[in-house]
């Protein structure tokens, strides 16, 4: 089970998750207005901070991962390969040819496409396999708050709505959107789909003042990392 923590904008963030325990770090570039949006050079030295990150021995690195709004694959493309980052999240509309692009400018990369979800609508529904053609290799769920925000919303899914929308699907996805410690539980069935990889955090990473807490995003990880407990069959 992967645990990625979003929006890093400092060496000291990337420190704290990395060794909260964070298998992926969000680095923002192209979310315009965003308070933890990074300079290509910022994204830069941050990549590389996680890459180079001292963990421990049975621990790789936290990956870096481009999270974009960006809808010009050349651009996205440039910042990635400046800065090495080889994880791309498109948490913006872009549509499939946008993923298309990617894959052949850069076939290596891996390509987060995300889904953004509204109560049981899932915007990009009848695009799907139009996604999964062009090379998407994971999709990410996402709550839209009611006001249309996308992004760190602290707005859970319906479990069941999840569900569904992984078996209108056949790659791996992460589940997103008010992920907490407390919510594991909620979320039992959609931790044993054979194809969940992973949550992803933003609100409840953080402390009351908004910055990594490194309790809270322990916390995350324990809960979500564990072992359901099986019934013993006599
Ligand atoms: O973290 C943000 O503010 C953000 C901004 C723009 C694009 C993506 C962003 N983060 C994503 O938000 C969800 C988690 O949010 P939350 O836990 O519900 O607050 C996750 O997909 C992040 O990648």
């Amino acid at each position: 089970m992967l645990l990625k923590v979003c929006g890093a904008t400092s060496r000291r963030d990337v420190a704290v998750l990395g060794a909260a325990g964070a298998d992926l770090i969000g680095l923002w570039h192209g979310v315009p207005g965003g308070p933890a949006e990074l300079s290509a050079g910022r994204l830069a030295a941050l990549a590389q901070a996680c890459r180079t990150l001292e963990v421990t021995a049975a621990r790789p690195a936290p990956e870096p991962v481009l999270v974009t709004f960006l809808p010009d694959p050349a651009a996205v493309l440039d910042a990635a390969r400046a800065a090495g980052v080889r994880w791309l999240q498109l948490h913006g509309y872009q549509p499939p040819a946008v993923v298309a692009a990617l894959k052949r400018g850069w076939p290596e990369v891996t390509v987060v496409k995300v889904l953004h979800i509204s109560g049981d609508a899932c915007a990009e529904r009848p695009l799907l396999a139009s996604y999964e053609r062009a090379g998407t290799d994971v999709f990410l769920f996402d709550a839209v708050s009611e006001a249309g925000r996308v992004g760190s919303t602290g707005v859970t899914l319906d479990p069941g709505v999840v569900l569904d929308l992984a078996e209108a699907t056949t790659q791996p996805f992460l589940l997103a959107g008010g992920i907490s410690a407390a919510n594991r539980p909620r979320y039992e069935k959609v931790t044993a789909h054979p194809r969940f990889v992973g949550v992803d955090v933003d609100t409840a990473a953080r402390d009351a003042a908004g910055a990594f807490c490194a309790d809270r995003i322990g916390g995350i990880r324990r809960q979500w990392r564990a072992v359901p407990e099986v019934e013993e069959v006599a």
